[in-house]
C-alpha cells in the first residue's frame, strides 16, 4: 500500500493578477506526497473554482476524508467533480511509479508564452521579457474600457518585432459587439502587415455563447481559442461534440485525470495550447510533461514566469514538509 499525506500552501502573486474575473492576489493549493517503500511521488492540487473546478476548501475536505493509505483504485475513482484532485493524485501516482519527482520542470522542446500585465503597463514590460528570450506574449483584455484597450493594442502590435506573437485573453468578458470589434481590428491589422502577429483571441465570449464563438470563428481570419469553455474533460468532450475545431486552451491542473486527457488529445488530435494555473513547480512539471507529449502544433505554453515572493521553489517545497 501507499502512504498519503498533504500540505496546504498559500503563495502571494507579485504583482497581483488582473483579469476580467477580477484581481487575483494569492494562489492557494495543496501539495500531496505518496510514499511506498523508498519511493516518493509528489502531486499538486491547484483549483480555480471560477473556472468550474472544485474549491480549495472542497479539495482539502476531500483529502481529509481519505485514508492514510491509498490504492490505485482509490486514485483512479476520484469523482469528476474534483478535477484538480484527479490531476494531483494521478500525477503523484505517475511520479512515484517513475521513481521520484524531477524537481525541475522537464526541458520541453516548446517555447513559453509570457503574461503581460493588463492595461498600458504592457507597453513598458514586453521589452525586458523579449530580452529574456520570450517571443510569445499574452495580454489580458476586457479589463479596461474597450476604446482604451484598442488604442494600447494598436500601439503594442506595431512596436512588437517581426515574428513575435501576441495572444489576447478576454476571459469571457466581451459583449458580442465588442468581440466583433476586437476581431475586426485584429483582421485589419494583420491584413495591413503589422510588426507582431496576433496568434488568437482567447475566450472572447462567455461559456454559454459557444454558438456565437463558432460563428465569429467562421467569419473572421483571426483565430479564437476556448479556455473557460473547455476547462475540464467533460467540457472538452462537449465542445468537440458540438463541432469546435478551433484552438483548445488546456489547463492540465484543472482539466482532470491526466490519463484521460492524454487519451482525449491523442484520439481527437485537437489544436491544443497548454496553460498554467499558476501552480508550483510540482504541478507545473506534471503539466509540462503532458504539454510536451500532446502539443501537436507546438504552440508556446502559457507557463511564462509569474513572479512569486518566494524565489527558490525547491527550498520552499522542502520547508513545506518540515513546517508541520
Ligand atoms: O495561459 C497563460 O499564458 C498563463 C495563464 C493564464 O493566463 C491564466 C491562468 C489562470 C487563470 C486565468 O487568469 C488565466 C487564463 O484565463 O488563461
Ligand atoms: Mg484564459
Amino acid at each position: 500500500m501507499t502512504q498519503f499525506n498533504f500540505r496546504p500552501y498559500r503563495r502571494r502573486f507579485q504583482p497581483p493578477l488582473q483579469t476580467n474575473h477580477g484581481v487575483w492576489d494569492v494562489r492557494d493549493g495543496i501539495i500531496i506526497r505518496l510514499t511506498s517503500d523508498s519511493n516518493v511521488g509528489y502531486g499538486e492540487i491547484a483549483p480555480i473554482s471560477w473556472f468550474g473546478s472544485e474549491t480549495v476548501e472542497q479539495a482539502l475536505d476531500f483529502c481529509r476524508q481519505l485514508p492514510k493509505e491509498v490504492s490505485e483504485e482509490i486514485i483512479f475513482s476520484i469523482p469528476d467533480r474534483f478535477p484538480a484532485c484527479q490531476f494531483g493524485f494521478e500525477s503523484a501516482w505517475e511520479d512515484i511509479n517513475c521513481r521520484g519527482v524531477q524537481m525541475y520542470a522537464p526541458i520541453i522542446p516548446l517555447a513559453y508564452s509570457a503574461l503581460l500585465p493588463a492595461g498600458k503597463a504592457a507597453l513598458s514590460t514586453w521589452q525586458s521579457l523579449a530580452k529574456d528570450g520570450y517571443s510569445t506574449f499574452k495580454w489580458k483584455i476586457g479589463v479596461d474600457p474597450i476604446a482604451e484597450e484598442l488604442a494600447i493594442f494598436h500601439h503594442l502590435i506595431e512596436v512588437l518585432p517581426e515574428g513575435v506573437k501576441l495572444r489576447l485573453d478576454a476571459n469571457g468578458g466581451l459583449s458580442y459587439e465588442e468581440a466583433n470589434l476586437w476581431l475586426y481590428n485584429c483582421d485589419n491589422i494583420m491584413a495591413a502587415g503589422a510588426g507582431g502577429e496576433i496568434e488568437y483571441i482567447e475566450q472572447p465570449l462567455a461559456v454559454k455563447n459557444l454558438t456565437e464563438m463558432q460563428e465569429l470563428s467562421d467569419y473572421y481570419a483571426t483565430a479564437i481559442a476556448l479556455d473557460e469553455s473547455v476547462a475540464n474533460l467533460t467540457q472538452l468532450e462537449a465542445c468537440y461534440q458540438r463541432g469546435w475545431r478551433g484552438i483548445f486552451t488546456i489547463k492540465p491542473s484543472i482539466a482532470g485525470s491526466p490519463s484521460r486527457l492524454r487519451k482525449f488529445c491523442q484520439e481527437r488530435k485537437i489544436d491544443a495550447v497548454f496553460s498554467s494555473v499558476f501552480e508550483t513547480i510540482v504541478g507545473r512539471q506534471a503539466a509540462l510533461k503532458l504539454a510536451a507529449e500532446l502539443s501537436i502544433n507546438r504552440r508556446a505554453v502559457g507557463f511564462g514566469v509569474h513572479h512569486w515572493l518566494e524565489e527558490n521553489e525547491q527550498t520552499w517545497l522542502e520547508q513545506l514538509w518540515q513546517a508541520c
